[in-house]
């Protein structure tokens, strides 16, 4: 499914108005309808509601809520949040008619406390006030009357469109957004649903469909942005081939482990094995051998020169050892080192298969960032930063990575030619072409030491599989996030989330597919 920014969303419905003729005002009956399909399916019973609609077209459907729940039994108290001259004129339609059945009244004539009186005594709160159309800094009296309903009301609020006040674009909120229980969107998801902070505001979404013509419809119309869905990678999951050997499934390589840090490169070797690799090789310092040996039992460990970090050249064999691999993954448990950089050049030079960087190989690389010019263009390159890590690689503040998540991932892809895989609530995957897909699947449970490792080793085990790259990569972060799902948020240790690979991949596959 596409995500799309608000101008994308105007593109859409103006293609749908103009090109194809579809009236406005139908639209907004559509969405209105739609709306009210949500509420009562949530409240099969009549209650009593507070509509609450702005002089925008997010107002207008409003009040086409405001009448189909008035014909429907339900006991409406419809408020104006603004001037009447200023509606917009699909709008005004719907104002016009909800005149016929019920009393409107108006923010701007009565007082505040009759306003708060009915918030208090309503079972469902509508919020259309503001949709797509608002940007910039909150004004009065949405400012006061966000405030208020955050703080007293109890009843249940749907918002249309987007919650007042927050921003549909970068999901930015100025300096109040009203917290709902339910989001109803039309369409597409707007980025603002997955952005921090609006994202906290939105409670369930929904995406319905009301006739606007489907995003991806002609090139124009084709957003760069996807919600991460199975639908479009379950294919390569399909079962096991019966004539599989340990080959078929591709040999990973792991590179990390340094003296105090070799559970990383243990977890990661162990991911890859359960996400299906027939091969995985796990490479450490000399020293660290023996250490390992005892940690792991099926992977194969290479015990790379070097005392007790790794010895930054190359031999001439050992890279001919490299083309072994069909992926390999680089900086779990790694540690820093003396020739760090001379390392990670060697080894961006030397492995010709799809490598994914990690952990302490993006901070040599952050502070290097030369060191990219020795990755050729043709081999795939994927970084998997968290905030703190992305923040050093751009060199800016944590704050302003969470704050701007989907253009920083961005910048990276495009800096760097590589894949960017911003990991936190909702991870972000940012491609060197400019395509982005937001992962919608995760948990807290995942911010712990070893979900990272776990991550890299998932990702290596399907690159090596010959997934294409970028299904690859969305089947990793999505089994990742729905990992997280599936185990107590606080007390989960790493097994854990290892136990759950399987069967995840499993209700993952298309149907009939016995494999061959
Ligand atoms: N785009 C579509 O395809 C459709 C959109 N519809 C609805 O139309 C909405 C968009 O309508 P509009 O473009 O009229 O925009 P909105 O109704 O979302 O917002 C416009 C209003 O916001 C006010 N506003 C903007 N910034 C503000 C600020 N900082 N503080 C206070 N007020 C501010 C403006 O003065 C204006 O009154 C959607 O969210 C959706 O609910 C539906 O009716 C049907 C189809
Ligand atoms: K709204």
């Amino acid at each position: 499914m596409y995500l799309v920014t608000a101008q994308e969303m105007r593109d859409l419905e103006s293609y749908t108005i103009n090109q194809l003729g579809i009236p406005g005002h139908v639209l907004m009956e559509s969405a209105g309808r739609a709306v009210v399909d949500q509420i009562v399916k949530r409240f099969p019973n009549p209650k009593r509601v507070v509509v609450l609609a702005g002089t925008g077209n997010n107002g207008g459907d409003g009040f086409v809520v405001a009448r189909w729940l008035a014909f429907r039994g339900w006991e409406v108290d419809l408020w104006l949040i603004g001037s009447a001259v200023k509606l917009t004129s699909d709008a005004k339609l719907y104002y016009h008619a909800c005149e016929q059945l019920l009393s409107i009244h108006h923010a701007e004539k009565e007082s505040e406390a009759s306003l708060q009186a009915h918030l208090m005594m309503c079972d469902v709160i509508v919020d259309a006030m503001l949709g797509i159309g608002y940007s910039g800094m909150l004004r009065e009296p949405f400012t006061s009357i966000v405030q208020w309903i955050n703080q007293h009301a109890e009843s249940y609020i749907f918002a249309v469109d987007m919650p007042t006040g927050v921003e549909a674009d970068k999901g930015h909120v100025f300096p109040v957004a009203l917290r709902v229980d339910e989001t109803i969107t039309f369409n597409c998801p707007k980025w603002g649903h997955y952005l921090l902070p609006g994202s906290k505001y939105c409670g369930k979404l929904k995406v319905v469909d009301i006739g606007i013509t489907p995003a991806g419809h002609t090139k124009a119309l084709t957003p760069n942005a996807r919600l991460n869905d199975p639908n479009d990678w379950n294919m390569y999951l399909g079962g096991r081939k019966q004539w599989a050997h340990k080959g078929t499934y591709g040999h990973v390589l792991i590179i990390g482990g340094a003296k105090g840090t070799l559970g990383a490169v243990a977890m990661a070797g162990e991911a890859a094995y359960r996400m299906g690799s027939g091969l995985v090789t796990l490479t450490v310092p000399e020293s660290q051998h023996e250490a390992l040996a005892a940690k792991v039992t099926q992977e194969m460990i290479w015990s790379w020169p070097g005392k007790d970090h790794f010895l930054p050249e190359i031999a001439e064999e050992l890279k001919t050892a490299f083309q072994r691999y069909d992926a390999v993954v680089c900086g779990p448990g790694l540690g820093r080192f003396p020739g760090e950089v001379r390392f990670i050049k060697e080894i961006l030079q030397t492995v010709k298969r799809p490598l994914v960087l990690d952990a302490d190989a993006l901070n040599i690389l952050a502070e290097h960032p030369h060191l990219m010019q020795f990755r050729a263009n043709d081999c795939p390159t994927i970084l998997t930063p968290h905030p703190g890590e992305m923040a050093r690689l751009l060199r800016i503040t944590t704050e302003e990575v969470e704050r701007k998540r989907a253009a920083v991932a961005l910048q990276l892809a495009y800096q760097t030619r590589s894949v960017v895989i911003l990991k936190g609530r909702y991870t972000i995957i940012a491609f060197p072409d400019g395509k982005r897909v937001v992962n919608t699947t995760g948990s807290p449970a995942l911010a712990k030491a070893g979900s990272g490792d776990i991550l890299s080793g998932i990702i290596g085990s399907l690159l090596a599989q010959e997934i294409p790259v970028e299904s690859a990569i969305q089947i990793a972060v999505y089994i990742h996030g729905r990992l997280g799902e599936e185990v107590d948020a606080h007390s989960a240790l790493y097994r854990d989330l290892l136990d759950h690979i399987a069967s995840i991949r499993q209700l993952l596959e298309p149907t009939n597919s016995p494999g061959n």
